[in-house]
């Protein structure tokens, strides 16, 4: 067993291919096995979290998920502690695994019964896993309900699986359990790191139960970036040109920010190319190493930019040219709105994916993916994954599909779930700060894949270092990037 941090590259599987995984395992095993590696693993989990505490409740569903549980409770009666199950299953369609333990735990003198304990030292969530498919009711809520009142009174909440009612693949519900801790069989499930897969799931581990994979990856958590060596006879040209094409009249800040993020994640050089500016002054006062010039006369070709940080409307005008010419491009707020309102931008951005040596990188927020894809943000939220991969098919460049669990995706690429950053970056101009991280990375040479991961994980990894009773704003955050 494992406990998931952020850090190693952890393959995620979609309920098809667990299905798969679990089939082919089978097959080699006898019946039974599985079930019994996934009680001892959860009644093992449930002691370290709960060592001195021998009441345990246990909530379990009618089917295998609740098999897991029942399994769990029958280990621990036999390791002096006295589990209490509520199982919400029938005799006459209980399967067959599930059935199995369910004896086992009715033989060993485990305690059943209809009402959950009043207190307990730890609470086990075994009512659905991979199987929910629609929304808790009737007696399932119930329990779903208990466990939140024992949780509110500060009893650990352990989610066997997955948290119930949580879609694995998605990581969306409607009110699923909300546990402490989650311990994931056989495979990881996209579902525990994205949309509110990370607020249901809580600290998640993991347990293959014996079992390899047989089956490709449908997802990756994003690892953390390996740090990158400046060699000592480099100069400011080694290290890229980033120019920042935004800040309309009002929004100049946004601009700033995305110039300033690229500036201390280590661009060689860096230009901001402010969009309505004439006759204003062409100095940041708090960041004077930052170079002004008209977009007008920016050397396209060379440069790295990063365009619509608070380009407003007149980020229209520009992005013809910068989407045809720019060396590399990532593509944020407002450009990503005129490309959704205009379809023949959205085709000069099409046409960049046949050249590897103009590589794009686009970084919306759900709402304006929706915008692009021309749904709403709620139906971009029902499933992130594959909005991102839609994006990707329609743009054929890098997506970065942003919020809880951001999602990276790419033609070709496996797509990867960010695992760190935290709702402290729920504030506005913190995607700014982002993009000018994405688009260093390209600068200094790194490919756009994985330039938007590496940017995307050591951002998060900002927030989740951030100093506590200190606000995260987003200019602090620019200036907190250390170059790696
Ligand atoms: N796949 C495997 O190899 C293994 C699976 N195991 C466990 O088995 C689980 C999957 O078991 P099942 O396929 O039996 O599915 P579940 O136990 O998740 O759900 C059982 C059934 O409940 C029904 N259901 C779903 N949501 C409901 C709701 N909201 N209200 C009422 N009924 C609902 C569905 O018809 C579903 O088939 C996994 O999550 C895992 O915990 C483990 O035993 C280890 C091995
Ligand atoms: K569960």
């Amino acid at each position: 067993m494992q406990r998931v941090t952020a850090g190693p590259p952890w393959a995620l599987h979609d309920i098809a291919a667990i299905r798969r995984i679990e089939s082919a395992a089978a097959l080699g095993l006898p019946p039974h096995a599985l079930m019994q590696r996934a009680g001892l693993a959860v009644a093992r989990l449930a002691l370290a979290l709960a060592p001195h505490e021998p009441g345990v409740w246990l909530a379990c569903g009618p089917g295998n998920n609740g098999g897991d549980g029942l399994e769990a409770a029958w280990h621990l009666k036999a390791w002096g502690r006295s589990p209490v199950v509520t199982w919400l299953g029938d005799e006459q369609s209980v399967p067959a695994d599930a059935r199995a333990s369910l004896e086992r735990a009715r033989h060993a003198g485990v305690v059943f019964t209809d009402t959950p304990p009043p207190r307990c030292g730890l609470a086990i969530d075994a009512l659905f896993g991979l199987g929910a498919r629609r929304p808790l009711a009737g007696r399932a809520a119930q329990c779903r309900d208990a466990l939140a009142t024992l949780a509110a009174a500060g009893t650990p909440v352990l989610a066997v699986d997955l948290p119930s009612g949580l879609d694995a693949d998605t990581g969306t519900g409607e009110q699923p359990v909300r546990a402490d801790h989650t311990l994931s069989l056989l495979a990881l499930k996209p579902g525990l790191f994205t949309a509110q897969g990370r607020d249901a799931a809580g600290q998640v581990w993991f347990d293959d139960l014996g079992v390899t994979a047989s089956e490709p990856a449908s997802a990756m958590l994003s690892a953390r970036p390996e740090p990158v060596l400046r060699p000592h006879a480099s100069h400011k040209g080694s290290w890229g040109d980033v120019a920042v094409v935004g800040g309309a009249a009002g929004l100049r800040g946004a601009a700033l920010l995305a110039a300033r993020a690229a500036l201390h994640a280590g661009a060689g050089r860096v230009f901001v190319a402010p969009l309505q500016a004439s006759g204003e002054p062409t100095l940041d006062p708090f960041q004077p190493d930052l170079m002004f010039r008209d977009p007008e006369a920016l050397d396209l070709p060379r440069l790295h930019i990063v365009c619509g940080c608070g380009g407003g409307d007149a980020v229209r005008a520009v992005l013809p040219r910068i989407i045809s010419s720019a060396r590399s491009l990532v593509l944020d707020a407002d450009a990503l709105n005129a490309i959704a309102a205009d379809a023949s931008l959205g085709k000069l951005l099409r046409a960049r994916s046949g050249r590897a040596d103009r590589p794009s990188v686009i970084t919306p927020h759900p709402l304006e993916a929706a915008r692009l894809l021309q749904l709403t943000a709620g139906e971009v939220q029902q499933d992130r994954l594959s909005a991102a991969r839609k994006l990707v098919e329609a743009f054929g460049c890098v997506v970065v599909l942003k919020g809880s669990g951001s999602v990276i995706a790419a033609p070709g690429e496996v797509p990867r779930i960010n695992p760190t950053g935290n709702a402290r970056l729920a504030i506005a101009g913190t995607g700014d700060v982002l993009a000018g991280m994405v688009a260093t990375r390209m600068a200094r040479g790194q490919a756009p894949f994985a330039a938007a991961c590496d940017a995307v994980h050591a951002h998060g990894e900002l927030a989740d270092h951030w100093p506590a009773g200190e606000t995260l704003t987003a200019a602090a955050l620019a200036r907190s990037i250390a170059p790696d």
